[in-house]
């Protein structure tokens, strides 16, 4: 849709109640026994597995690669009952898109790519649209863009506006996920502001973070940013996704947030082309509570270290 600024510069964040709120949720009872198997293992369908570390290779990826199609040892998924689990995607720098491509050739699961001068976002823009055209171009199905921070600190919403529809387009068939860097925006108002331009923009999901900043995914930007993607359905009836990213390495987190998206924006959220985690190390703790459920035993979380 076209850039609506009385719109944008309407919305305001409530910092106080979005605090208040955002607390009461970790502290809940949670779900439990085959409630939480369930749960942990749709987690699992939701997550960008990702490696986005300076020292990748191959091997690695291909490592993560595997681990992606099959998350969980077959002795626990056939006790489940649940012998296709995979995750939602696997993550890389574009240098690793072709491995990743490859590696999952046949599976279904779509690699991303973060794109355009990941995770800074400050090369020269024709650079940047250039490389989510190579990363498309290498087999990636999702690009997770970042956007230019300093345009949200200066409130220029017009060309935050520009950059995103300009990297949309060059996306093409593949799917955009916006990543805002919400640790740099300042305050909560620039964080629901400059998800509702991102959108605007045409932005398939918003993403909070780039895993780099020193703070990533928290629950309170997530509630700014859920109740921006609820707000712009209801204004214009376009669903658009939610990642949050960075940080998030615990089971029990994983189930706060998924309760938190089934509370302000329903089931339709709970599915991979609504909701993706984007996370390293969280594969690992879900694995060891299935574990659990399975065998009664906690396993060392050194069996685990991949994902
Ligand atoms: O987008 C994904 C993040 O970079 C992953 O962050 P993490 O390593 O803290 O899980």
């Amino acid at each position: 849709m076209p850039l609506d600024l009385d719109w944008v510069r309407s919305v305001q964040a409530n910092t106080s109640a979005i605090e208040r709120r955002a607390a009461t949720l970790p502290g809940r009872r949670s779900v439990k026994k085959e409630y939480q198997a369930a749960w942990l293992a749709k987690a699992i369908t939701l997550i960008d597995l990702t490696t986005l570390a300076g020292d990748d290779t191959e091997g690695r990826v291909r490592r993560l690669c595997a681990k992606a199609k099959q998350p969980v040892s077959p002795a626990i998924l056939e006790q489940l009952g649940l012998p296709d689990l995979t995750t939602g995607a696997v993550c890389v720098y574009h240098d690793m898109v072709p491995t990743a491509v490859e590696a999952l050739s046949g599976s279904g699961i779509p690699v991303a790519a973060v794109s355009t001068g990941f995770p800074a976002g400050l090369s020269p823009f024709r650079l940047r649209i250039a490389e989510i055209g190579e990363s498309v171009a290498a087999g990636a199905a999702e690009i997770d863009i970042v956007i230019t921070r300093r345009h949200v600190l200066q409130g220029n919403w017009q060309a935050l506006y520009d950059e995103m529809a300009e990297m949309r387009a060059a996306c093409g068939e593949a799917h955009v996920k916006a990543i805002l860097a919400t640790g740099e925006l300042g305050t909560l108002r620039n964080v629901a502001r400059a998800s509702l331009v991102c959108m605007m923009a045409g932005a398939d999901f918003i993403k909070t973070s780039t895993g780099k900043e020193s703070v990533n995914a928290t629950l309170p930007v997530s509630l700014t940013m859920i109740r921006a993607i609820r707000a712009y359905r209801e204004r214009t009836g376009f669903n658009v996704g939610y990642k949050p990213a960075g940080g998030i390495s615990k089971a029990k987190d994983a189930l706060v947030y998924l309760s938190l998206m089934k509370e302000e924006l329903g089931d339709r959220w709970l599915q991979p082309d609504m909701f993706r985690f984007g996370a390293s190390s969280l594969l690992g703790d879900i694995e060891r509570q299935l574990e659990h459920f399975v065998t009664g035993s906690y396993s060392a979380s050194w069996r685990h270290a991949l994902a």
